[in-house]
């Protein structure tokens, strides 16, 4: 048995403007040191999820436990250190165009006034561990391949030291090879750091990394199995959607609107 560095625990949101529970009692454990994947339709709630689990959105209702300690509704001092715990990696590389590599990773402790000297050091611990060449620390992102700027991006993420890192997507739009790179950086990562990692991820190549997969599936966990295993499950709901199958549980269309005001 793993310790569970996140617990969620009946979790519910409500949007006012549409009524719609997008988490609708949705439970998970999520193991420390270890790579879980979430995986489900195309406007699910994968995002919402992750944002409620980092304190972006807060939940209607439920609990979200990061170490053993209920984080929902936490405020001030106490918001701020759970927050600090995480590292969100988006879709997309979210690097500022006009900036240095340098610039981009050390942006928050440049404007923090630490000694550049010292940041630039910090900078070069990470491209290292992010396995990038030191002379990618003076270059533009306009200079860089796809792949390099998710490598760029995970080091501006690490430079917070995180725990626990989510990604949201991180392979959108990325050809097959540069994926293939990219779920490696992630499971080295993860490994090198022994951080939590929680990927949202359409592309099935994750499960060679991940220890477990989640399917999201009308607000709640369907099912959740070792991702080892995952091709001879007989699970319905994953046997259709990793394979794409228009017909099982899983309906195509997303329309079911839940009001329970
Ligand atoms: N702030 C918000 N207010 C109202 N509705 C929202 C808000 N944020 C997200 N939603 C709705 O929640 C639903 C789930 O969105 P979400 O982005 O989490 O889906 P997803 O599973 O990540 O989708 P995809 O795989 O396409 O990225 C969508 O219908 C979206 O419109």
């Amino acid at each position: 048995m793993h310790r569970s560095k996140i617990k969620i625990v009946n979790l519910k949101k409500q949007f006012s403007d549409t009524g719609r529970y997008i988490t609708d009692g949705l439970t998970l454990d999520i193991p420390e040191g270890k790579l879980t994947c979430i995986i489900g339709r195309s406007g699910e709630g994968k995002s919402v999820l992750l944002k409620q689990i980092i304190g972006l959105i807060e939940p209607t209702s439920g609990s979200i436990f990061v170490d053993g300690k209920d984080t929902v509704g936490l405020v001030g001092k106490d918001r701020i250190s759970n927050f600090k715990k995480f590292g969100y990696v988006f879709q997309s590389a979210a690097l500022l165009d006009s900036l240095t590599v340098f610039e981009n990773i050390g942006i928050v402790d440049l404007e923090d006034g630490i000694d550049p000297a010292l940041v630039r050091k910090r900078v070069q611990e990470k491209l290292s561990l992010v396995d990038l060449d030191q002379s990618t620390i003076d270059k533009y992102p306009s200079e860089l391949s796809g792949g390099m700027k998710k490598r760029v991006d995970l080091a501006r993420t690490l430079m917070g030291n995180p725990e626990i890192i989510l990604y949201d997507e991180p392979t959108t739009g990325l050809d097959p090879i540069t994926v293939k790179v990219v779920h490696e950086l992630i499971s080295s990562m993860q490994k090198k750091l022994n951080v939590t990692s929680v990927v949202i991820s359409h592309d099935v190549d994750i499960f060679n990394y991940a220890d477990k997969v989640a399917l999201l599936y009308e607000g709640k966990i369907e099912t959740e199995l070792s991702a080892q295993g995952i091709w001879e499950s007989q699970d319905p709901y994953i046997y259709q959607f990793i394979r794409g199958l228009p017909h099982g549980p899983i309906q195509l269309e997303h329309v079911v609107i839940k009001n329970k005001a």
